[in-house]
């Protein structure tokens, strides 16, 4: 039986963006019964006040977690983004507040990969443009302007988890596979490396972007990268929206240059399913669409909500940070008994012996202390023998150190 510094009926959890069922049924296995859940993203004032006494948030996407949400939510402790991007999120400011953040890094990346293959191949057929046609019963049977995707060239900008996927499927299609990464890769198969990205624009028939959303990759596909790409080939973004300059690429696709596109992620996503979307794509023949639905399917989804509650709860009931991807990472040994606090605080010099001092006058034996820091924070945990009572004040010293953001504890009897 284990106690944590706050009772599990007290522990509100917030989940928005219809998180799937799988998650609320393991963090309910796990004792935490108070879940609350909504099917779609809220704007700012509503999301201030459904968590405005939250202590965990689940969110995928669409939900932003800016500083100014995240400073309304001042009983905040952890966050599950139940997908890979999270760039939806202020990471800084929720690390400041002690916040860490886990994310689903694998299980929707194979979904990712499946939609744009199929993509690249509807591309590649013009289907687009015939579907169309047929929708308004016309029938344009000619082979004009399609092809196979055999022997055909896709560059894959970002070798990740989700580009090396790809890479492998396209092989077995005989595709020929480029790819542009800053970080040096182990080439799949036969694919191999470019060593730029006009290289990698210039050479390829498709482009598939797999990049995250940084500094770095913002408006990294402008008319000037566009421009590098051969007459007539295809671009393909399931990435991020901003990575593109639309208007540039709406422009291409008017003028002919690109033969066609399929875009997934946009600059501006509708936050719910009552906001129209617009988009300077919208009504061209040669595109497909998607609502950001990449990594939407049955498989990935029921994986996203185990993965992402498992990390949520071995955070709330353990105290590890394994897989947090704004926080430093402490992996811990299963808790067997005795007492256990967690102190996130500035990494400040000093802080670790005042730790130690408070359980030093009170002659507490440490019997294990794991310690990471960053450059901002520190994650200290710390396993004394025995049951300290809360009447003890001890977290009550503890959150009196200088530099200190926030503590817990947790009891453990001998199982
Ligand atoms: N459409 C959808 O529903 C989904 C979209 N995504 C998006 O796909 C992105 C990629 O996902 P993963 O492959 O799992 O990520 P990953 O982190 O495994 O791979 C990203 C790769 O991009 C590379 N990279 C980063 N900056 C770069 C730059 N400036 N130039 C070239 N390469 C660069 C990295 O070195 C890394 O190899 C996610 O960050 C997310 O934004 C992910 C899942 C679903
Ligand atoms: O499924 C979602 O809400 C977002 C998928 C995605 O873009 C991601 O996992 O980064």
């Amino acid at each position: 039986m284990s106690k944590l510094s706050l009772p599990k009926d007290k522990i509100k959890i917030v989940l928005l963006e219809n998180v799937h069922d799988n998650a609320v049924a393991y963090l309910r296995s796990h004792g935490y019964e108070n879940i609350e859940s909504h099917k779609g993203a809220l704007d700012a004032d509503d999301l201030k006040a459904a968590i405005a006494d939250a202590h965990m948030v689940g969110i995928r996407s669409r939900t932003k977690l800016s500083k100014d949400v995240l400073a309304s939510a001042e009983k905040l402790m952890v966050i599950g983004a139940f997908c890979i991007g999270t760039n939806q999120i202020d990471l800084h400011e929720a690390q400041c507040r002690g916040i860490p953040v886990f994310n689903a890094p694998y299980s929707n990346t194979r979904s990712v990969a499946e939609l744009v293959l199929g993509q690249v191949i509807m591309l590649a057929r013009g289907i687009p443009r015939r579907n169309w046609i047929c929708h308004e019963g016309g029938w344009d049977k000619s082979a004009a302007g399609s092809t196979e995707v055999r022997g055909k060239t896709l560059g894959i900008v970002g070798y990740g988890h989700i580009g090396t996927q790809l890479s492998v499927i396209a092989e077995a299609l005989g595709m020929k596979v480029r790819f542009y990464d800053i970080v040096d890769k182990l080439a799949l198969g036969n694919a191999q490396s470019c060593a730029s990205l006009r290289e990698l624009m210039e050479v390829s028939d498709f482009v598939s972007l797999h990049v995250p959303d940084t500094t770095q990759t913002r408006n990294m596909i402008t008319a000037t990268e566009i421009g590098w790409m051969k007459p007539g080939s295809f671009l393909v973004n399931a990435a991020r929206g901003k990575i593109v300059d639309i208007d540039a690429l709406a422009e291409a696709l008017r003028s002919g240059h690109l033969a066609g596109a399929a875009l997934d992620v946009f600059p501006v996503e509708p936050a719910s399913v009552e906001d129209v979307f617009e988009s300077p794509l919208r009504g061209m023949k040669n595109v497909i669409l998607t609502p950001h639905i990449g990594g939407s399917t049955q498989e990935a989804q029921a994986n996203i909500g185990n993965e992402v509650a498992e990390k949520l709860v071995k955070y709330s009931d353990n105290g590890s940070t394994v897989g947090a991807v704004n926080f430093p990472e402490v992996m811990l040994p299963v808790h067997k008994g005795g007492s256990r606090f967690m102190h996130i605080h500035r990494n400040v010099p000093g802080v670790i012996s005042r730790i130690n001092d408070v359980f030093g006058r009170r002659g507490l034996n440490i019997v294990g202390q794991y310690l990471r820091t960053d450059e901002k924070v520190g994650y200290v945990v710390v396993d004394v023998d025995g049951m300290i009572e809360p009447g003890m004040g001890v977290r009550r010293e503890l959150e009196e150190i200088e530099g200190t953001i926030r503590s817990r504890f947790l009891q453990c009897e001998e199982p």
